[in-house]
């Protein structure tokens, strides 16, 4: 099976974490943390800067990796790098996404996640 390569940020700002819906495609209207796949010679935290700008036209800054996750879909597996994000500059305007949520902790099982972010939000709510 085909591996995609795929970096996502958590963006965080005083208590809250940004999530942001799919606006097309196979998984359309679910939510997810925002990012894309990884290009090759990029590194994860480059990818991320990359999909970032071009999905929300805002610069962030690259923190902490909070996990790796690995998950089959029925066509492809997925490895994730998910990271711990701030905003630099920009106010995070939707080009690809159809809406967008600030979530407290406690309300992250408030939207239907993408079937690979389960694990990782409920470790979000537990941490
Ligand atoms: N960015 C992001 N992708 C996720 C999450 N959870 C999850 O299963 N994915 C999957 C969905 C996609 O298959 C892949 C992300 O790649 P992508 O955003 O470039 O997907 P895409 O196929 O829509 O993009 P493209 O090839 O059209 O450029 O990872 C998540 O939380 N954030």
């Amino acid at each position: 099976m085909k591996t995609v390569e795929v970096v996502a940020a958590i963006i965080c700002e005083e208590d809250k974490i940004f999530a942001t819906q799919r606006g097309y495609g196979e998984f359309k209207d679910g939510w997810e943390f925002p990012g894309g796949k990884i290009e090759s010679g990029e590194t994860p935290q480059e990818a991320l800067k990359r999909e970032i700008k071009e999905e929300l036209d805002t610069e962030i800054s690259v923190g902490q990796l909070v996990d790796i996750v690995e998950f089959d879909y029925p066509n492809f597996h997925l490895t994730m790098h998910c990271f711990f994000c701030k905003i630099l500059k920009g106010d995070l305007v939707l080009k690809e996404h159809e809406a967008s949520k600030w979530l407290m902790k406690y309300e992250l099982d408030t939207v239907d996640w993408l079937p690979a972010d389960q694990g990782l939000i409920e470790k979000l709510m537990n941490s």
